[in-house]
């Protein structure tokens, strides 16, 4: 089975309209990156609280912590950011989710990838190895500007670090946007995804679009993944209005929109999801 999920924060700031919003589209799960616009990491153990409420209410749940972990650069200094990694994981314990969405570490200006190998891998292993030990899966998404940008990256960190705690948030509009083919990057890593971030982009205007209006592929790819035996979350991030690096936002009229795409083409492939 497959269940929806949704960065709620591209609807509203507010968290009675995010979780109202999401079940108007019948969805239960959200990928937690804000409330309040301010950073899942950076909320008061008092807004938690109140959130955790607020999703009991509902009968909902967190798909994963939609954290930011992964995008300082390499360059930058990593013990912080640890510190930020344990904050994570007690969200996890808190919310009884054990994954979280991580990135592989920006790029400094001027440099190349290959400068910061030896440095990333070292990092996403360390990682891992935290998570591992707290039962935690880290959901590797790749993204431009990060060192895990295209398919043959994403591979070398997942084989360097080679831990049931670190697989793959496959992010196609992502991947389209630094010229990565989709194909390619599907057949070299659909054993690793775990995750999947509904994300569409139409490369001859650059801009994001409803699932399955752009060359994402996203229906195809969800429907294969399934007949293999796939289990997870499928996660709406439509950046519909204003796709940033540190954000995106699509308001709710939009992402009705999105929401419906998603699941017009799942229904068309013959694909149940809760
Ligand atoms: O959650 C994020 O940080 C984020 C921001 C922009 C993107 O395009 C993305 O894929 C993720």
């Amino acid at each position: 089975m497959i269940y929806l999920s949704a960065f709620a924060d591209e609807i509203s700031a507010d968290p009675t309209e995010q979780l109202d919003n999401l079940l108007i589209h019948s969805i239960r799960f959200v990928e937690f990156r804000s409330i309040h616009d301010t950073n899942v990491l950076d909320l008061t153990a008092e807004q938690h609280e109140e959130f955790r409420e607020m999703l009991r209410e509902r009968g909902m749940a967190l798909s994963a912590i939609g954290s930011p972990i992964g995008k300082i650069k390499a360059d930058e200094p990593f013990e912080p950011h640890l510190e930020r990694l344990d904050v994570a994981l007690g969200l996890c314990d808190f919310y009884e989710c054990p994954r979280i969405r991580i990135f592989s570490f920006y790029i400094p200006e001027g440099g190349a990838p290959e400068d910061h190998r030896e440095e990333v891998l070292r990092r996403m292993a360390a990682m891992a190895e935290v998570a591992e030990k707290r039962g935690v899966t880290l959901l590797l998404e790749n993204e431009k500007g990060i060192y895990g940008d295209t398919a043959d990256r994403v591979k070398e960190i997942l084989d360097a670090v080679d831990s049931p705690a670190l697989g793959h948030a496959f992010d196609p509009a992502n991947y389209l946007e630094v010229g990565q083919p989709v194909d390619k990057a599907w057949t070299m890593l659909r054993d690793r995804v775990v995750h999947f971030h509904v994300k569409d982009y139409d490369t001859k205007t650059k801009k994001n679009v409803p699932a399955g209006e752009g060359e994402g592929q996203i229906p195809k790819l969800i429907t294969d993944a399934v007949a293999k035996g796939f289990e997870g979350y499928c996660v709406l991030e439509p950046h519909l209005l204003v796709a940033e690096a540190s954000t995106g936002f699509t308001g709710p009229e939009r992402f009705g929109d999105a929401a419906v795409a998603l699941q017009t083409a799942l229904s068309r492939e013959g694909v149940t999801y809760a």
